[in-house]
């Protein structure tokens, strides 16, 4: 097939999917006044797209957690939309985390995104891992549980098979959705799901699409989570340091390009790291042919 062809039968795929789709944001709790602000406006814009669930991160300490159920408990009140907090086992032991689970659902929240969570420098607990946190939260009520998967594999894992194992023991201990680490090689997100089938993982494994409008950030990030930029993507954002809009709109290329691909191999569920804006996400919703309801 030609490359013209092919585009036209990428577009025309999704134009006969008429936005049936199923998208997720992510979001993370405000640390600054103009920042909630930002959050806020993103919520309300993206709200109208009718998403499956929004998730809100943390990190690892306590403060932080009570802000990410601040921030989920007046998602639920102020859109009615299915708002999941994060939690993690890190700093805090496993009494405190059955509580934790407790007050959240007797606060009315069913889904939780279950995450081992990055591990600070110096940290001398012993490690609680996600498949733990999954056997706690089963054994607190029936939530709908996220996790995390990695195309790429987990730095930390022994090997591609430990970690697929892994993912593998999630889903058996009672995960029921699995969010991935954002990538931006498709071909090895496809390879990932098609591993993920052979050893009989059921899930659906939703694809964490991250739009980079802050590529030197993301460079760092990249270092420390194992995830690949091509070559051709350091390029794309050559002498754009100082020009956010290019940026922006080249961030909506690249992952507008990447969701095509991946609707057209048969994905229809979504999850997009927003970190707290809205335009770029509400783009590739657009065209990928969600619409305000
Ligand atoms: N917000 C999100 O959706 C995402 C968050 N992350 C972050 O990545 C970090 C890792 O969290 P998870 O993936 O939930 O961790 P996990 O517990 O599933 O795995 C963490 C690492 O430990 C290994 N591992 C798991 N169980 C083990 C065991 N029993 N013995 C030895 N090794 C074992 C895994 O292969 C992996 O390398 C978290 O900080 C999370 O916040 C990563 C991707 C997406
Ligand atoms: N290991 C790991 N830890 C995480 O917390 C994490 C993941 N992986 N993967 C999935 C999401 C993606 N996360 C991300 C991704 C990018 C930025 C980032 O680029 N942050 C910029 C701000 C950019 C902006 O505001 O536009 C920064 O400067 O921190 C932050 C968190 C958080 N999540």
């Amino acid at each position: 097939m030609s490359y013209a062809k092919e585009i036209d039968t990428l577009n025309q795929h999704i134009a006969d999917l008429n936005g049936n789709i199923n998208v997720s944001f992510e979001f993370f709790p405000p640390k600054t006044e103009k920042m909630e602000e930002t959050l806020w406006a993103s919520i309300h814009r993206l709200k109208v797209l009718k998403p499956k669930f929004v998730s809100v991160t943390y990190g690892a300490n306590s403060g932080e957690r009570d802000r990410t159920h601040n921030v989920v408990k007046s998602i639920k009140q102020e859109t009615g939309l299915e708002a999941a907090p994060h939690l993690t086992g890190i700093d805090a032991t496993p009494e405190q985390l059955r509580q934790i689970a407790q007050d959240y659902w007797d606060s009315g929240i069913r889904r939780i995104v279950a995450l081992r969570g990055d591990v600070p420098a110096n940290y001398q607990r012993e490690l609680f891992y996600a498949s733990d946190l999954i056997e706690l939260l089963r054994d607190v009520a029936p939530f709908d549980i996220s996790v995390a998967a990695y195309p790429e594999i987990h730095p930390e894992a022994k090997s591609a098979q430990a970690d697929l194992i892994n993912l593998k023991r999630k889903v058996d201990a009672g995960a029921n959705h699995v969010i991935t680490q954002f990538f931006f090689d498709v071909e090895s997100y496809l390879r990932f799901r098609d591993r993920c089938a052979s050893i009989g993982i059921d899930a659906e494994i939703v694809p964490g699409i991250l739009p980079v409008t802050n590529f030197k950030q993301l460079q760092k990030m990249s270092a420390v989570t194992n995830v690949k930029i091509p070559s051709w993507m350091n390029k794309m954002y050559e002498g754009l340091d100082n020009d956010p809009t290019t940026r922006n709109l080249v961030a909506a290329s690249i992952a507008t390009d990447m969701v095509r691909v991946l609707s057209r191999e048969g994905v229809n569920d979504f999850h997009f790291y927003t970190l707290n804006r809205s335009e770029l996400t509400y783009t590739i919703c657009h065209i990928l042919g969600a619409r305000p309801a």
